[in-house]
């Protein structure tokens, strides 16, 4: 017996396809790639896909691999399973069933199979998102709904609550970040996340697809993260993401696949829309209509709610979107989880920015940005001279910790000074404030509807009315109003602009005209 039949259960297909070599060298032209593996761990796959004009049916497939036997019998094996293939078919592909096609493998070469089923993986989500540009199917699917599966209990729940009302669920994953440094495990965007995502829609019954958005997140998140550390700013990567970079993706997929809706497991409510109002006078300074249709409404569990993370998502983006979740508390889904014995059913919660994970913020500033430690002076607002610290970019408005000043009354940052690398510190009553000048404002109805505020994300609404009352539409600047003081609105982070518990518009906080550095 030759050394590579002892990693099958089925030596003669596995001969079979090692020797037959299915769809080796071949490279279908305009296919999409996915490649898995890197010579450093010995293996690497590239593993070509090209769908026919319709976008829905596998037309031709390929590979190329430096590999070990069961690797290389595993993309013929593959190769030969998915050729002339429905899409929704190969996204039902995973480790398992590329093993089973070879009549099983050992545990101990069952990684020829996960590496072949992330390459397929790869090419299929590459293809998919190609073929968005082609036109909807012509006849679409009824009741599909399209998920979006991070590998956590939230969306898990969500697919199964989707899966329950319309029967037709197609999971997807989106690949958004890959870092060496970045512990794979803890973060929900990582390589590692999108197989055990993969696994759990496998496992739940759902086809998957997988998408990788790596770049978009970079340019679209990450970096204009790293731009607002730089500029002195506390940005909201989050809402970047949900808004401009998740949402889009995922919605032009779902309309290659003829899903009217996508849900997802974050925590929040829509309301559905009002009945379009007369059109109003333009607002002075108001540089674009409102757009109507439905609006954000909060969650039913305020401790979850998920409602400033996606504050700035377009009416337009909000009308195809499902939240399972969002009338259920965090136990109640922890339960629905258990009962359907879905292993993530007690999964920790994830904590910090997904593409933190493992990583602190200086170092990934370090790393990233070159934002390095550069020391400077601690003031007070007269000026004075009253401590040292390390780099204006690790203070943000309002944050009493590691301020390193003794002093008679627990001291606060009142602003940072990126310009001269000064952090300002003073007490609780001088950072207390009750306006909030903001930028960039999106009022989706009427200003003078305004009656609540939320200054960051785990933060209370807090009574509040826009100055002057603008009309529906877009604003460079607005003043907020609040009726109690708030200790501090950090620069950068955005102020959710609520009627009640339904957000109504959104803006970026600014820095006060007398402390904004100069241009
Ligand atoms: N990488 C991803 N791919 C696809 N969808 C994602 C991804 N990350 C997040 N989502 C979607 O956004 C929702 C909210 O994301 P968030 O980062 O807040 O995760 P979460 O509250 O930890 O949820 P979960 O328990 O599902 O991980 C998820 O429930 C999921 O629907």
């Amino acid at each position: 017996m030759r050394a590579s039949t002892l990693a099958c259960v089925d030596p003669e297909l596995f001969e079979h396809h090692l020797a037959s070599a299915h769809g080796r060298g071949r490279a279908p032209e305009g296919g999409a790639t996915g490649v898995a593996g890197t010579r450093l761990c010995g293996d690497v796959v590239r593993l070509t896909l090209a769908l026919d004009p319709s976008g829905q049916r596998v037309a031709e497939v390929g590979w190329e691999a430096e590999a070990c036997g069961a690797t290389l019998a595993a993309c013929s094996a593959v190769s030969e399973l998915v050729a002339d293939a429905p899409l929704l078919d190969v996204a039902r592909i995973g480790a398992h069933q590329v093993a089973d096609a070879l009549g099983g493998l050992s545990a101990g070469k069952f990684h020829a199979a996960e590496l072949v089923a992330d390459a397929l993986a790869r090419a299929l989500g590459t293809a998919a998102r190609a073929a968005a540009a082609l036109p909807p199917p012509a006849a679409p699917p009824p009741h599909r709904t399209l998920v979006a599966m991070s590998g956590g209990v939230d969306s898990a729940v969500a697919a199964l609550l989707a899966a329950r009302e319309s029967g037709d669920v197609v999971a997807v994953t989106l690949e958004l970040w890959a870092d060496e440094q970045n512990d794979g495990e803890r973060s929900c965007c990582s390589a590692q996340a999108v197989r055990f995502a993969r696994a759990l829609a496998h496992r739940m019954g759902l086809p998957h697809l997988t998408l990788d958005l790596r770049e978009e997140f970079s340019a679209g998140v990450v970096t204009p993260f790293l731009d607002d550390h730089a500029a002195g700013l506390t940005p909201n990567p989050c809402v970047r993401c949900n808004g401009h970079v998740r949402l889009d993706a995922m919605l032009e997929l779902a309309d290659r696949l003829g899903a009217a809706t996508l849900a997802t497991g974050h925590y929040a409510r829509v309301e559905p829309a009002e009945p379009v109002e007369p059109a109003a006078a333009p607002a002075e300074h108001a540089a674009a209509p409102a757009e109507h249709g439905p609006l954000l409404r909060a969650a039913a569990d305020a401790w979850k709610d998920q409602t400033y993370m996606l504050a700035a998502l377009a009416p337009a983006s909000l009308a195809r979107l499902r939240f399972p979740l969002g009338d259920l508390t965090k136990p109640q889904v922890r339960a629905l989880a258990a009962e359907a014995e879905l292993p993530v059913a007690s999964k920790a919660e994830s904590q910090d920015l997904c593409f933190l994970a493992g990583t602190s913020r200086s170092e990934f500033l370090a790393r990233h940005a070159g934002i390095a430690q550069r020391p400077g002076e601690v003031v007070d607002a007269a000026g004075d001279v009253i401590g040292a610290h390390t780099g204006h970019h690790g203070f943000t408005v309002g944050q009493r910790r590691g301020l390193g000043v003794a002093a008679e009354e627990p001291l606060y940052v009142l602003r940072t000074d990126p310009a001269s690398n000064r952090v300002v510190a003073g007490t609780r009553a001088q950072l207390a404030t009750t306006s909030v000048p903001v930028r960039g404002a999106r009022l989706h109805r009427d200003g003078a509807r305004v009656d609540r505020v939320k200054l960051r994300y785990r933060a209370k609404p807090l009574p509040a009315r826009v100055v002057g009352a603008p009309a529906a539409g877009t604003h460079r600047r607005l003043e907020i109003a609040l009726e109690e003081p708030v200790d501090g609105a950090a620069p950068g982070q955005l102020a959710c602009l609520m009627d009640g518990d339904v957000v109504i518009g959104w803006a970026t906080i600014d820095r006060p005209a007398a402390t904004a550095p100069a241009q």
